[in-house]
């Protein structure tokens, strides 16, 4: 075990935190697995190579493919080995950070909320979150939280208000009764009654002012304005005087709580953390790189107001579920040993939405356990010279684009200067001190919740968005391999990678999906007979496959079923969303297509909530993905159908022989597919794929059936 990196002699401050493997048997029996696994990847390999059908026949061609299938997914395969291979755990010592430094030791922290639209994103569950992040366990004159609203919304900056002042009661009452979580929407949905160390009277009286603020401020939201009493009575306002639209607005810069001032403090006479709401400049005609673009306008406001040498960012869904999480992330910061080489702690994505046996497979505990996680939370420091960070560029998608923002505003989004404080916003441009580390912390409390989204349309537009990214850094000069050469280690460079290459998924799946199937109803083999002996690795490499994959998603957590579902995801996804993205991605270097960032919305009607709920799948509007979605499996339902009974009909069950793994993938496919079988026949709501789908689909798949089965 190496913790945390003690070398010799006695130290004076003992490690902050600690790097275990604690199950190393199961990791040299993981070894073992892979390497049989890649043995057999090997074999399949040679097989393709040394079986290739005579030119001149669709045969052949058809065999090349397969080849460059198969060469891609055992690629893939061995990046995705990366983050299995040596799998670590990240422990925490807070009660040695709380020995090592005084209260107000701790350096102070800046914490970056972005909501962009108050119909997707409801001001209450932006407040909420705010108020969460407000009420970390921590000295309130060293937290700073800056709201960042992309729409410029007076109804959002409205509800900041009453948050800020709804504050002054929700963290003392918060520190008092160690409430977890301490977002009110999340903690009064999960609570009922007064738990026993809170007083009842003290208890259903913030309870009260929390229903008080709920009906204030979805009443003014509901309404779509702002009363006049309100807005003559909040000198903030003004700065909406004139017509303003969310796509083109100067800059609102508003401190509804200046930490600072004597009279912020909460009902018990205690500080306040400070409180900011932020809009930055928007013109139609300028490009504003979406959250990056805000990400960057927060670091430039942040740094004359507060200027503190951590940064902490927030989705506006994404509340903290756990009080001590800046304390987690200062474990690895203030650490004497490794601390100076930290630059980020990224902390999984969780939700609070998702039901058991989610259709979407959205508790992505897999993901979360094994794989680097997603990021939703980035802390960054630069202690070695108390600067501000410059931030990384390559970790994710947003925070490269801060690199790119930055470049191309010319403006400041803010005038700097009629803030007090005159720190140069020069700091901002340092260059990291010496090689940008990152660690991942997976906590037993989950640090966020944020909302998963519950409809098909929406998380494969999420999906394109993410993939397309991912592999934007991948092909750019921010790649783990060019960027991280000599910096990180070829496994984390791979580790990336996983995610980096999503995308190039897309094709080979969508091969392997479609063409053995149709080479199945015309009795083409692509595969050994089963009575071969090149039949064993293919065999053994799938079954050895999934079945890690299961056990993988079982000790995580997650449900036989959840697994099943999962897979089903990772099928559509591959063929829609990572596919567009991948055609996105080579329009946009042809320079067809520009960036773009389509929300997920954050909110979504009872009654597809309820089937949500029953596990129906919820496809909505038509997008082209569903087109492709349900022309692949509509295609594999005809070729199961046509092939099974061909083969029966005219050569008995002996004809499979050949054929008999084209079978079975194609009766694994439609098995897969059944849901959205459910969907195109038998059900009839709003939910349901739309008929157009239906109809295009089958337009694509009658004449690929019919050219296949022409001699
Ligand atoms: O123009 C924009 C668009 C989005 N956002 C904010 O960006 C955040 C993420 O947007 P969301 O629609 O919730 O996307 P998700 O896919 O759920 O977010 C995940 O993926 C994003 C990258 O695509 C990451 O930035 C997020 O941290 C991660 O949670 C939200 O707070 C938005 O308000 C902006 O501030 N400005
Ligand atoms: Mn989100």
């Amino acid at each position: 075990m190496d913790a945390g990196g003690v070398s010799g002699g006695r130290q004076r401050r003992s490690p902050l935190f600690a790097t275990e493997n604690p199950r190393r048997l199961a990791t040299a029996a993981y070894r073992l697995y892979a390497g049989t696994v890649f043995a057999g990847i090997l074999l399949i390999w040679l097989y393709r190579a040394t079986h290739l059908p005579p030119s001149g026949g669709v045969r052949r061609w058809a065999w090349l493919g397969m080849l460059a299938a198969e060469l891609w997914f055992g690629f893939y395969w061995v990046l995705t080995l990366s983050v299995r291979w040596s799998p670590i755990y990240r422990r925490t010592f807070k009660d040695r950070l709380a020995q090592s430094y005084n209260e107000d030791q701790l350096p102070s922290v800046d914490i970056f909320v972005c909501t962009a639209d108050p119909a997707a994103e409801p001001p209450m569950l932006v407040i909420s979150t705010v108020l969460s992040v407000m009420a970390y366990d921590y000295l309130p004159e060293k937290l700073n939280i800056y709201l960042s609203d992309d729409a410029g919304s007076e109804l959002t900056f409205y509800a900041l208000c009453e948050a800020s002042e709804f504050a002054k009661h929700w963290i003392p009452f918060c520190n008092k009764y160690k409430v977890e979580p301490r977002s009110p929407i999340a903690y009064f949905a999960g609570v009922t009654s007064p738990p026993d160390i809170c007083g009842p009277k003290e208890w259903f009286a913030m309870k009260e002012l929390y229903k008080d603020l709920t009906d204030r401020v979805n009443s003014v939201v509901t309404s779509g304005r702002i009363p006049e009493v309100l807005r003559s009575n909040i000198r903030g306002f003004s700065q909406w005087d004139e017509k303003i639209t969310s796509s083109d607005h100067p800059s609102i810069v508003q401190i509804l709580i200046d930490g600072n001032k004597q009279k912020a403090v909460d009902i018990d006479g205690n500080a306040c953390p400070t409180l900011v709401y932020m809009a930055r400049e928007k013109r139609p005609q300028e490009q504003h790189h979406f959250k990056a673009g805000s990400l960057n306008a927060l670091i430039r406001v942040s740094s004359v107001i507060s200027n503190s040498p951590i940064i902490m960012n927030v989705d506006c869904d994404m509340y903290s579920n756990n009080s001590e999480s800046i304390r987690d992330a200062l474990c690895f910061f203030l650490d004497v040993e490794q601390g100076q080489d930290i630059g980020f702690v990224q902390y999984p994505q969780n939700f609070e939405n998702v039901v058991h046996n989610d259709i979407y497979g959205n508790p992505i505990n897999v993901v979360n356990e094994v794989s680097i996680g997603v990021e939703c939370v980035t802390m960054a420091l630069d202690a070695s010279i108390g600067e501000r960070p410059y931030v990384d560029e390559f970790i994710v998608q947003n925070i490269r684009k801060i690199g790119l923002g930055w470049q191309g505003e010319k403006k400041m989004p803010v005038s700097w200067k009629e803030w007090p404080g005159h720190l140069l916003l020069a700091h901002m441009n340092t260059t990291p001190s010496g090689e940008l580390r990152s660690v991942y912390y997976n906590p037993e409390r989950k640090g966020f919740l944020g909302m998963a989204s519950t409809s098909l349309g929406q998380i494969l537009v999420q999906h394109k968005r993410w993939t397309e990214g991912f592999l934007q850094i991948s092909l750019s000069r921010y790649s783990p391999f060019l960027l991280g050469c000599g910096k990180i280690k070829l496994g984390l460079q791979m580790g990336y990678s996983v995610c980096g290459f999503w995308a190039l998924n897309s094709f080979p799946t969508l091969y392997y999906v479609t063409i053995p199937s149709l080479c199945f109803i015309n009795g083409i083999s692509l595969f050994p007979e089963r009575t071969s002996h090149w039949f064993k690795p293919f065999a053994y490499v799938v079954v050895a496959a999934y079945s890690c994959s299961l056990a993988e998603s079982l000790q995580c957590g997650d449900s036989a079923v959840e697994w099943w579902d999962a897979q089903r995801m990772w099928l559509i996804r591959r063929t829609t969303s990572y596919l567009l993205a991948t055609i996105d991605m080579i329009r946009r270097l042809l320079g067809i297509s520009e960036s773009g960032f389509t929300l997920t919305v954050k909110v979504s009607d009872l009654q597809a909530l309820e089937r949500y709920k029953k596990g129906m799948m919820e496809f909505g509007s038509f997008s082209p993905m569903f087109v492709i979605l349900t022309t692949v499996a509509l295609l594999n339902l005809t070729c199961m159908v046509l092939g099974i009974s061909r083969f029966l009909l005219q050569e008995g069950a002996g004809g499979f022989e050949t054929l008999f793994l084209q079978a079975v993938l194609c009766v694994l496919i439609v098995a897969i597919n059944l849901p959205v079988y459910e969907a195109l026949f038998i059900r009839r709501d709003k939910g349901s794929l739309p008929t157009s789908v239906a109809h295009v689909s089958i337009c694509f798949m009658l004449p690929l059936c019919v050219l296949s089965i022409w001699k």
